[in-house]
Parts: structure tokens; C-alpha cells; sequence
């Protein structure tokens, strides 16, 4: 099964032991050019899609290992150049909904799911062929803090939102599903070091549980993992632990 490690945060390379590194993982780890920070994100969530295009044409379902939630875009692009149109489950402790006019922190890390389903395109989606993924057919698992912007936006969408707990394959939105796990999901207590921490969170087992519920439908295209903490402030052998986890939890669905 191929593993593609990502380590960058938006446009910044991170230290290479961000990511844990798994048997028989490659890297992707290009210079980027001079320019804006959606340029230089979108060659490297290029070459994201591309590894990934690969992996899914050769009928894989590979696991993407990142520092942000931008590089799922990567993901789903390259899983729909594979020919294959995806749903999407995004497990998150934000809502990643935020837009570049709403945004308070103007972190662009903020906005990745927004841009999923269809914001200023020009932004991302149309650098990468990336096809706007219809609201009704995503699923926010958690999201616990939500920006007022993006609760107002949630309010009037079809975009649903269930707690970890909640997630069954009867609430699966259809087809084959790219799911996305942002691991600052997990509450801070039982995870030390995460960039954007936030209490009141379900613990490791739940979300690993909740995981292994989509992933054991057998549906899922691509898993992608988002590695927000800081290698500093993190234990290694939990980070390694947490991810090898849900990585066989991908391998074990044949
Ligand atoms: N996936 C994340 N870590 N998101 C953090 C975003 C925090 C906040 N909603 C913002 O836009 O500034």
C-alpha cells in the first residue's frame, strides 16, 4: 500500500521528523518557486496529485501523510483524475470553512474545506482541475470550534456535522469517500503538542474507532492525515503510534 509522506506546513517545509516515517513510505518534497503562496502551494499539491492519481489507478487506496489540511486537496484532485468522484469525510476540531474575506487570524490554514466545495476557485481548485465536491455529499466530523463566519455558513448548508461518536456507515455520504483526518480531532489532554489545541475533544480511541468505522466500509479512496503538531512539543513515539494506527486501519480493508 503506498504511503506518500507530505512534510510541509501551506507553503513551509517542516523538518523532515515532523512526519512519522513508515515502512516503505516516499516523500514529496519539491522546492517551490518563487511566487505566491497559491502558487507555490499548488506545485507542490501537484505532485501530491499526481503520486496519488498513480496509487489509485493501480487500484490502491493510498494514505498521504501531511503538516496541514491544504494538502488534502492534492488528495481529492488526484483521486478524481484517477476517474474516480469521491465524497468526502473530514474530521477536524475546526470547521477549515473560513473564507479569505471572513477570516479574523487570516490563517489560510482555515479554509481548506471551504475551497472543497466550491469557494473562489481560482484560488486552488482550478490550478489543480479540482472539481468542487457538492455540499450534501461531505461530512465535518466534530468541527468543535467553529468561527462564527463558518457556523453562519453551516447553518444554511447541506454540509453535515456529527460528533466522532455519531459516525456510522448509515450517515456515510455515497460513493467512495476521501476521508481526512486533521488529528488535532483529538482532545489536547491526551495528545500533547498539537498547533491549534482544543479542549472538550474525543480521545484517541474514540477517533480511532470512528476512523475505522468509514474505513472498514471498504469505500475509501484515500486517506489523508493531517499532522498539525509541533515536532518540539510532541512525543515521536505517540505521533508514530497514532498514525501507524490508522494506516493499518486503511491496509486491513483490503
Ligand atoms: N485545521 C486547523 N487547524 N484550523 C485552524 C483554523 C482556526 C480558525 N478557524 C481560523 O480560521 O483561524
Amino acid at each position: 500500500m503506498t504511503t506518500i509522506r507530505v512534510p510541509y506546513h501551506l507553503d513551509e517545509p517542516l523538518p523532515e521528523a515532523t512526519l512519522p516515517d513508515l515502512p516503505g513510505a516516499s516523500t514529496v518534497s519539491p522546492d517551490l518557486p518563487d511566487g505566491d503562496l497559491w502558487a507555490r502551494m499548488a506545485h507542490l499539491h501537484e505532485e501530491v496529485a499526481v503520486r496519488v492519481a498513480e496509487s489509485v489507478r493501480a487500484a490502491e487506496a493510498p494514505a498521504v501523510l501531511s503538516g496541514d489540511c491544504m494538502v488534502a486537496l492534492g488528495t481529492i484532485a488526484g483521486v478524481q483524475r484517477a476517474g474516480v468522484d469521491a465524497s468526502v469525510v473530514w474530521f477536524d476540531a475546526h470547521g477549515d470553512l473560513q473564507t479569505l474575506e471572513t477570516s479574523a487570524s487570516g490563517y489560510m490554514g482555515g479554509i481548506p474545506l471551504r475551497i472543497l466545495v466550491g469557494y473562489r476557485p481560482e484560488l486552488s481548485a482550478e490550478r489543480l482541475g479540482l472539481r468542487a465536491v457538492a455540499e450534501e455529499r461531505v461530512l465535518l466530523v466534530d468541527g468543535r470550534d467553529l468561527d462564527p463566519p463558518e457556523a453562519e455558513f453551516l447553518a444554511a448548508s447541506p454540509l453535515r456535522r456529527y460528533g466522532v461518536e455519531e459516525v456510522a456507515a448509515e450517515i456515510l455520504p455515497p460513493g467512495p469517500i476521501v476521508l481526512h483526518v486533521d488529528l488535532d480531532v483529538v482532545d489536547p489532554g491526551e495528545f500533547e503538542g498539537l498547533l491549534f489545541p482544543t479542549p472538550g475533544g474525543p480521545g484517541v480511541s474514540a477517533v480511532l474507532d470512528a476512523a475505522r468505522r468509514v474505513l472498514h466500509t471498504g469505500r475509501v479512496a484515500a486517506l489523508s492525515i493531517g499532522c498539525t503538531w509541533d515536532p518540539d512539543r510532541s512525543d515521536p513515539a505517540a505521533r508514530s503510534g497514532l498514525v501507524a494506527d490508522l494506516v493499518s486501519h486503511r491496509a486491513s480493508t483490503g
